[in-house]
């Protein structure tokens, strides 16, 4: 009698830039009526984590790695996680794994071919590349990783296209032609794209990652830029009307600093959770559900940036709290 081996697992990797889109992307995959059932691996960067908060909530296995940067660190752990999702075949359809947006793409893409087991019982499906239309061009000119990952995407997702006219839109497609012809461009808002255009396309092409990076299955890879920092910062309830203030008046005077920032706010006398999120200087907040019986009504805010004034940062926060 002979078996034949099991079909091996899509994988999707997720990645782009500090606020790009990538967990909009997500949750839109997660709450979409397809059918499928998806293993999530959420990589972050800043100690606290965030995102697992941010991610819709689904009966979806998700699984957290805090520390460290998937492309750096903490590649074992994905090995070591992609190994037990293996054991577990046949409960889901395929895994998603979301990188930091400071990841460069070429080390997480390098895990399905140079290990062995993995590379049996998996198949890089694609790498899906979001990118924020309004700050792709800045970042091209000081952070090597937003190119390496438009470099390695198969598929582009050109997304904020709200926040842009026609002639900035026409100058980053430019731009991201420039820096790879051959993956499939889809302009978005929000990431409200077809999921039967990026997911389980067998879009991955080892050949034309090896025309990119020749050393593709040997090298071993630079970490990601050390200069962008990140302060997490964790409180009791805070004071809306002083944190408003703050957080307004910190976005202006850092912005063009602030690469990110999230979190999750409790406050006074509010029964339900606030997040608020910002890239540069565009903040965005909104209640997100009632803080649960038993659940420790905390704040928690992360900054990420280069250069940015963590002590001014420190005292504006502690200067919130109820
Ligand atoms: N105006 C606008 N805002 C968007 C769009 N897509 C996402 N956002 C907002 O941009 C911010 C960042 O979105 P996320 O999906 O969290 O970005 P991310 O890439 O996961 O961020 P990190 O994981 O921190 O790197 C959030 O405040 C989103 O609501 C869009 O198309 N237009």
């Amino acid at each position: 009698m002979t078996t034949s081996a099991p079909a091996p697992i899509p994988v999707t990797v997720l990645t782009g830039y500090l606020g790009a889109g990538k967990t909009t992307l997500l949750n839109r995959i997660l709450t979409e009526d397809h059918g499928k059932k998806y293993a999530v691996i959420v990589n972050e960067f800043g100690e606290i984590g965030i995102d697992n908060d941010l991610v819709v909530d689904t009966d979806e296995e998700i699984f957290e790695m805090n520390n460290g940067c998937i492309c750096c660190t903490v590649r074992g752990d994905l090995i070591r996680i992609l190994e037990g999702l293996m054991k577990r075949k046949g409960r889901f359809d395929g895994v998603l794994i979301e990188t930091t947006g400071l990841a460069d793409p070429a080390p997480v893409a390098q895990t399905f071919f140079m290990d062995d087991d993995v590379r049996a019982k998996t198949r890089l499906d694609a790498i899906v590349t979001v990118v924020d239309a309004l700050n792709l061009l800045a970042r091209i000119e000081d952070s090597p990783e937003a190119e390496d990952q438009i470099a390695f995407a198969d598929v582009v997702l050109l997304n904020k296209v709200d926040l842009v006219d026609a002639a900035q839109l026409a100058a980053v497609r430019a731009e991201i032609r420039a820096i790879n012809p051959y993956a499939r461009v889809i302009e978005t808002e929000r990431c409200d794209v077809d999921l039967g255009e990026i997911l389980d396309r067998g879009a991955f092409d080892l050949g034309r990652i090896l025309t990119v990076e020749p050393d593709f299955l040997e090298a071993t890879h630079t970490h990601h830029d050390e200069d962008v920092k990140s302060i997490s910062l964790r409180a009791g309830d805070m004071k809306p009307d002083a944190f408003f203030d703050w957080i307004n008046r910190a976005t202006q005077e850092q912005g063009p600093k602030i690469r990110r920032l999230k979190g999750i706010i409790a406050f006074e006398k509010d029964p339900e959770r606030y997040v608020v999120q910002g890239v540069h200087m565009i903040v965005e907040g909104d209640h997100q559900r009632p803080w649960k019986v038993g659940e420790t009504r905390e704040t928690r805010l992360v900054f990420i940036g280069r250069d940015l004034d963590f002590a001014a940062i420190a005292a504006g926060f502690d200067s919130c709290k109820a």
